[in-house]
């Protein structure tokens, strides 16, 4: 048969395929299948995996069997979950009727969803254009690719899942990831983004659609750090959900049972990295969005082994403390002062304990870097979570916490007791900083604010640092108008600055660890350090905190404009590998070996990191037989 019949034989099939496609919802006869064709006759296919997947014709989705993923390298490339052609239409539809809907997002765009949808759509034709149009429009679409509209992905992925992207390691898959990792078709990947999608921004739990926020780090990773994106993998661990609503779902993506866990659950993630590793003994692995209890454990775990990080722990942290460095100096003080700030901090889990440790340590450094120095920098902070002000006096106290608890003694000679709320504590301490990850929207409220006006900073900083948009402790309109125009403002997710009256701006920084991870990657990758070392992230923060003038500064600027990212990151990415040169931790990479890296000067790292990273060009394509 000739190309030509045999498409049009195609085209029929298709057609009667949707005929009863349109028969079965119209009469919502759920039953009946548009799958079988041609009497169950078996096509003969001269492709696999992701050839597959991209194939209109040949393409099945999330309905190819377990056996047929097993026969065409596919398993590991769709979420684990096998659907009928029948529930695939039910998906589909749910979601079609969705999009007439507005979908709103946060305050300001009624239509994130819909730029989204279009930009995927460009990501799946044509990925040089699409990051080009990142890249030139960076501060328009960040917030969509990432937060705080990822969010509302994450949340709606099994409607919005079209075409996979990724991989998906489920708790299905123990003893077959060291063969599924070959079923990725390059045998190149420097970046890893993994999520098991247990506590995804500030909005909790979603399970398999997690695998958005991977998708969305890396996109930033490729347009801010210039990693190529045939060589970064998203991925997703299933190990099921606690969410009651997806377990209910019969529309869900993932694998529909508790979440794995104690050695269960370690072992599919040992499993994971022991075969990423194998393939791609290069690759760095960024841990995205794991509950706390298993955030620190696994960074634990691994960090001395492998090339990991963790992203919400150690990323944000950085991005913390360059943030309130910059507070410090944003008061006309230098620096060196940062031990003398009061900090209240609303939050403990991944984020809040990861700053809370940096901060501690970087004012123990300035204090000389004793013991004695680590200890009294402990009571420079004021821990608060959901049970109030954590002191020694609490029943069971998370480890990781355990060490900024208050002794009862002494928190009640500030007039403070175990479990006192947030307004209370703000207005015994009269805090320099009101930081929040706590992921509760508006727990920064106008009682809260208001105590804080009390702040005996003259110029008080306030970090609702929570996303997605909706979970910001705070807006900077509450901010501004109840504290004062004089406040530093940073929150996680972006904010228009404010208008304070008489051509004055109250300004809107965006205090998110994307100022950090991109560069922590690049240059670990491009420094081929076997680890990522306290002294590398340090660097990291260190560089992030210089890089705003005096003036910017002054002005209430402590973080770049997302337009800088690219910059930003290229210095950042510098410092790293400065770093884990002076640590003996580099071993090169390519032809640049740890020999010759030694050698380069400030400026040749940072000419070698900038030839180093991908841009949006096309190529000049031109054809090899095989
Ligand atoms: N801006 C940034 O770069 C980053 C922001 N985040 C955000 O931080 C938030 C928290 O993340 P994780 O620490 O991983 O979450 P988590 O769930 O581990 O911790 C949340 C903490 O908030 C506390 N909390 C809950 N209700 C509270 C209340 N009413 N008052 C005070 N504390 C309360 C909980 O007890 C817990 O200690 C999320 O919204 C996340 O998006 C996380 C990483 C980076
Ligand atoms: C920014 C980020 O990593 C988070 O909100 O989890
Ligand atoms: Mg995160």
């Amino acid at each position: 048969m000739s190309n030509f019949s045999r498409k049009l034989r195609l085209s029929s099939t298709l057609l009667k395929r949707l005929q009863q496609n349109v028969t079965a919802v119209n009469s919502k006869n759920v039953c009946r299948s548009f799958t079988t064709t041609e009497g169950h006759r078996p096509t003969l296919v001269h492709k696999r995996s992701l050839d597959i997947l991209h194939d209109p014709w040949f393409n099945k989705g999330t309905a190819f069997s377990m056996t047929e993923r097993d026969r065409l390298n596919l398993r590991g490339l769709l979420p684990p979950t096998v659907m009928s052609s029948e529930q695939q239409i039910q998906r589909f539809m749910a979601d079609l009727k969705r999009l007439q809907v507005n979908a709103r997002d946060g305050p300001f765009d009624p239509n994130a969803l819909a730029k989204w949808r279009i930009l995927n759509r460009l990501h799946d034709r044509n990925e040089t254009m699409y990051y080009k149009v990142l890249i030139d429009n960076i501060e328009e679409y960040a917030p969509v690719v990432y937060t705080p509209t990822v969010g509302l992905v994450c949340q709606k992925y099994s409607g919005l899942f079209r075409r996979p992207r990724g991989m998906y390691f489920s708790s299905e898959d123990r003893g077959e990831m060291m063969s599924m990792v070959y079923n990725w078709p390059s045998d190149q990947v420097d970046m890893i983004v993994v999520t098991d999608g247990s506590r995804i921004l500030g909005l909790g739990d979603l399970g398999v659609q997690g695998i958005a926020i991977a998708i969305g780090k890396l996109d930033l990773y490729v347009a801010a750090a210039g990693i190529n994106p045939q060589r970064v993998l998203p991925v997703m661990i299933d190990v099921g959900t606690n969410n009651e609503k997806l377990l209910h779902d019969p529309l869900y993506l993932g694998i529909q049972q508790h979440r794995l866990e104690g050695d269960e659950y370690l072992a599919v993630i040992d499993e994971f990295m022991n075969a990423v590793f194998t393939r791609w003994p290069h690759v760095i692995v960024q841990f995205e969005d794991f509950q706390s209890k298993w955030a620190f454990k696994l960074l634990q775990r691994y960090r001395n082994n492998y090339r990991m990080f963790n992203d919400d722990v150690q990323g944000t942290a950085g991005v913390a403390i360059a943030g309130l460095l910059g507070a410090v100096r944003a008061q006309g003080r230098p620096m060196i002062d940062f031990p003398k700030m009061k900090i209240v901090v609303a939050g403990a889990g991944s984020a809040g304990i990861g700053v809370l440790n940096a901060a501690r340590k970087t004012m123990a450094r300035m204090l000389g870097n004793t013991e004695v120095a680590f200890e009294s920098a402990r009571s420079q902070f004021w821990v608060v979570d959901a049970n109030g002000l954590l002191t020694e006096a609490r029943d069971s106290i998370d480890p990781e916490a355990r060490r900024f608890a208050w002794k009862v003694k002494e928190a009640d000679r500030q007039g403070l007791k175990e479990g006192a709320s947030l307004v209370e504590v703000v207005r015994q301490v009269k805090p320099d900083v009101l930081l929040g990850l706590s992921a509760v929207g508006g727990l920064f409220s106008k009682e809260v604010l208001e105590a804080l006006k009390d702040s005996t900073s003259t110029r008080p900083a306030i970090f609702p640092m929570s996303n997605p948009t909706t979970n910001a402790e705070c807006t900077p309109e509450e901010a501004y108008s109840i504290v004062g125009d004089n406040i530093i403002f940073a929150s996680g997710s972006p904010f228009k600055n404010v208008e304070l009256g008489g051509g004055r701006i109250g300004h809107c920084n965006q205090g998110n660890n994307m100022y950090l991870f991109p560069g922590i990657g690049l240059g670990t990758l491009l420094s081929g350090s076997r680890i990522i070392s306290d002294g590398m992230l340090q660097a990291a923060a260190e560089c992030l905190a210089a890089y705003m003038t005096e003036e910017e500064v002054l002005n209430g600027i402590i973080y770049p404009p997302i337009s800088k990212i690219r910059d930003i990151t290229k210095e950042v990415a510098a410092a790293v590998i400065k770093e884990a040169v002076e640590e003996d931790l580099a071993e090169g990479y390519r032809e640049m070996d740890s020999h010759e890296l030694r050698k380069l000067n400030q400026e040749e790292i940072a000419n070698y990191v900038e030839t180093n990273m991908w841009s949006p060009d096309y190529p000049t394509l031109i054809y090899k037989e095989d």
